[in-house]
């Protein structure tokens, strides 16, 4: 039985790629250095899956950044403005800017954690192939192959990358990059024939776009694009990948009518897959690469389940390959590497490496047809009465009427019409960092890392008071992660010492892991938000993550439905929240980034999963004094589908991603009968950037024109974790200023 996985982590167990890029843009190390960085670590990736015993293996899973960006310059598609640099500065420009070059757009890859760069094409795009080492999936095809590996490069597939990108400012009102359709398969038609010159056997390209819901004409264009491409006299055999969900059998019929060789399906998201398939009549003459191992969670597999899927599919096509259900790059490295979590916990994971041994293990039982090795995982998960009895007796979650809440909190507020403030981190400085690692390793006490903390609290307050900001925030410097941070205090979840996945570019995250039933012990945040007060008379935001994100952000039982979850996260955030407005914090801000990233990928499912969802936060923030204002977060979205969710949130004040979207959704969420508060971010944060005062100030200019002036807040579009100081006292200075000349001369 054959055996393969989708796609490989290529950040490094040790985030070697992480600390050589920002080593390369802090200028301390050339780019042969960085270079030869990921070259080694491709090497390791694959003799890792050779020896592992997996029969095909994936190449061009490596990027330096992110892979839609990859596809960006592999064919061209490169906006003016980037023109004039080349080779990595151009790429990286792209994906973060420059002092006078904004940056792409990013956002969210399907309902992932995983953020992309957003392609921009116009209709004057002319898609051209990037050859020689700029070909880089011919250049890592061929570095395996010198290894004596024979891989399968993995490309976006381009149905994928078009459905993916945006039209470029100005684009004319009727363009879709959908247009340019015949253009870039003649580009994949080119990369095709070039790889298949070099010996590449199989081309993996993804589509995931094919799990969501789809036009006909969309379908058309798949029609199109997989004609064209199956048509050529000289190509490798090609696997269209899908995953994150059930591919329709509209979708499948189009590409059966097609010379693909394979196809990929989830069947852990995504059982109804099955069924797609046998309503087609199966796929008889093509290879099925079956998702039968989870690379999204981190729950080891029932090999046996596995095997019964592979076993069931067999009847439906001309070969079955074990697999993952997506690639492995949302998921941790290496569970070898975890020491100290308990032991029953670990009985029941896997990460990446586990996981390739599970495909691999599966494969061969199937093949000699003996039952899998390891058995099923063992049940979740401790249970707490005392939770699942206050959830039970919970009434119904509300908050008093609006327009009482708005004049209470003016009274005890007291602030100015474009009220400013932050999304509530500061930078998390090398210092920070360090002293967090010096005191996790003993070196140094619980009472000066709190000291250092403290010191750092102060600094912050007094920085936003000399920059005259409304609103102050504590700063968060003593949060690893603004999941991880309330995971390790609560009970029911684990965290990880090496669990890195990469979220975007070098950042990374550790998700938690939340394996029982989840309760509050003790308060996480008051001290804090009152020492931060305590410093001065400007009201301090208390900082609390939503339960959405709580969840989106973790790796999540799968024994019960999300829902129950949240509303356990929702409980103890609830108690959190009165605990802070008992102790004098009047503003409060519950977080929730990532409500539009669980949005299912079907339409049939998303209202289900938004009632759920803002039900969940109401449950946190019902109950507080009209006075007490709720602030939330968003960012990273496309908006368009949550719009009405927001306002159900009925948060008094919401502030949102949108400098690189040029504030078209404030307009947005009026029209969609949003009345509360609205920040809108004036400038892009994931930039080293620093936008004058006058871009700002146009920006605030363009919200005034769908919100009123004491609706509108003035704020960054997230957090400043990751920014240093320098850019951010400048740009913050800046956004003060936009905010005081517009208030004075409306
Ligand atoms: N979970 C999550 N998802 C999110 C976001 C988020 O904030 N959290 N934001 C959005 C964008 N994604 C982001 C993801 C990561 C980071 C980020 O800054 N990550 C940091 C790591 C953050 C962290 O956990 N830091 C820990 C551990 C730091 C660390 O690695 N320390 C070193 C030592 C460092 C030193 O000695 O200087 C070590 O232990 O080896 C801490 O502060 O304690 C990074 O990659 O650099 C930012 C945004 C969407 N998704
Ligand atoms: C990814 S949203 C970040 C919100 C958080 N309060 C911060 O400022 O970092
Ligand atoms: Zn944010």
């Amino acid at each position: 039985m054959n055996t393969t996985i989708l796609g490989y982590p290529r950040i490094g167990a040790r985030r070697e790629l992480k600390f050589a890029t920002e080593r390369y843009w802090a200028g301390k190390i050339d780019t042969a250095e960085l270079e030869s960085t990921a070259a080694e670590l491709r090497r390791r990736t694959w003799t890792e899956l050779r020896d592992a015993g997996l029969a095909t293996i994936p190449s061009n899973t490596f990027s330096y950044y992110d892979q839609v960006l990859d596809t960006s310059v592999l064919v061209d598609a490169v906006p003016e403005r980037y023109r004039p640099l080349r080779g990595l500065d151009r790429y990286f420009a792209m994906a973060r800017g420059e002092q006078d070059v904004p940056a792409l757009e990013m956002t969210k890859w399907f309902d992932t954690n995983y953020h992309y760069i957003v392609p921009e094409l116009g209709p004057g795009t002319a898609f051209k192939l990037a050859l020689g080492e700029e070909c880089k999936p011919l250049a890592e095809y061929r570095e395996a192959k010198a290894l004596g590996i024979e891989t399968r490069p993995v490309l976006v597939g381009p149905l994928t990358y078009l459905l993916l990108a945006k039209a470029e400012p100005g684009a004319p009102a009727g363009f879709h990059p959908l247009d340019l359709v015949d253009g870039l398969v003649e580009v994949y038609a080119e990369l095709l024939e070039r790889l298949s010159g070099a010996g590449t056997q199989w081309v993996q390209l993804d589509e995931p776009a094919l799990v969501a819901d789809r036009t006909p004409e969309e379908l058309a264009v798949l029609a199109r694009v997989y004609r064209r491409l199956g048509e050529l006299p000289s190509r490798p055999r090609l696997l269209v990948a899908t995953y994150f969900g059930t591919v329709g059998a509209e979708a499948l019929r189009v590409l059966a009518a097609t010379r693909v060789e394979g196809v990929g399906l989830d069947f852990v998201t995504a059982p109804g897959n099955l069924d797609a398939l046998a309503s087609v009549g199966g796929l008889p003459r093509r290879t099925v690469v079956a998702g039968v191992v989870d690379g999204r969670n981190v729950w080891r597999a029932d090999q046996e389940r596995a095997k019964a899927t592979c076993a069931a599919l067999l009847g439906l096509a001309g070969e079955v390959v074990v697999g993952t259900s997506c690639s492995l790059l949302h998921v941790p490295v290496d569970l070898d590497a975890e020491t100290a979590l308990d032991p029953a916990v670990r009985a029941r994971l896997a990460f990446a490496r586990q996981k390739v041994a599970e495909v691999v293990a599966v494969g061969r039982a199937l093949r000699e047809d003996v039952p899998a090795a390891a058995p099923a995982p063992a049940a979740a998960a401790g249970i707490d009465h005392r939770v699942r009895a206050r959830l039970d007796m919970l009434g119904d979650a509300r908050r008093g009427d609006r327009a009482a809440r708005f004049a209470a909190q003016r009274a005890v507020l007291g602030l100015p019409p474009l009220a400013t403030t932050t999304i509530g981190s500061f930078p998390q400085t090398g210092e920070i960092r360090r002293a967090r690692a010096e005191h996790r390793a003993g070196r140094i006490s619980g009472d000066a890392y709190t000291q250092a903390m403290k010191d750092e609290v102060a600094h912050v307050i007094a920085l936003q008071e000399k920059l005259g900001l409304d609103v102050l925030v504590h700063g968060e410097p003593e949060r690893n992660d603004m999941v991880q941070y309330f995971a390790e205090q609560l009970d029911g979840y684990a965290a990880t010492e090496h669990g890195w996945v990469q979220s975007y570019g070098s950042r990374c995250v550790r998700p938690p892991i939340l394996h029982s039933d989840v309760a509050r012990p003790a308060p996480m945040t008051v001290e804090w938000a009152t020492y931060a007060q305590s410093l001065t008379t400007k009201p301090v935001k208390g900082m609390l993550t939503g339960p959405v994100t709580m969840l989106a952000w973790s790796f999540v039982r799968d024994d019960q439905p999300l829902a129950d979850t949240a509303r356990q996260v929702a409980l103890a955030l609830h108690d959190e929240i009165h605990d802070l407005e008992a102790a004098g914090i009047c503003i409060i801000q519950v977080d929730e980034p990532a409500l539009r990233e669980l949005l299912p990928l079907r339409r049939a499912e998303q209202a289900a999963y938004l009632d759920w969802a803002v039900a969940a936060f109401r449950l946190a923030t019902s109950g507080v004094a009209d006075s007490t204002q709720i602030h939330t977060h968003m960012c990273y979205s496309e908006f368009g589908e949550i719009i009405g969710a927001i306002g159900d949130l009925d948060a008094d004040v919401t502030s949102v991603e949108a400098a690189r979207s040029h504030m078209e959704l404030v307009g947005d969420l009026r029209a969609a009968g949003y009345e509360n508060g609205i920040g809108p971010g004036v400038y892009d944060i994931h930039s080293p950037r620093v936008p004058s005062a006058g871009e700002m100030e146009e920006n605030l200019r363009r919200a005034l024109q769908a919100i009123e002036p004491d609706r509108l807040w003035v704020n960054p579009d997230c957090g400043l974790k990751t920014r240093a100081y320098p850019e951010t006292e400048a740009a913050l200075r800046n956004l003060v200023a936009a905010a005081r000349s517009v208030r004075e001369t409306p």
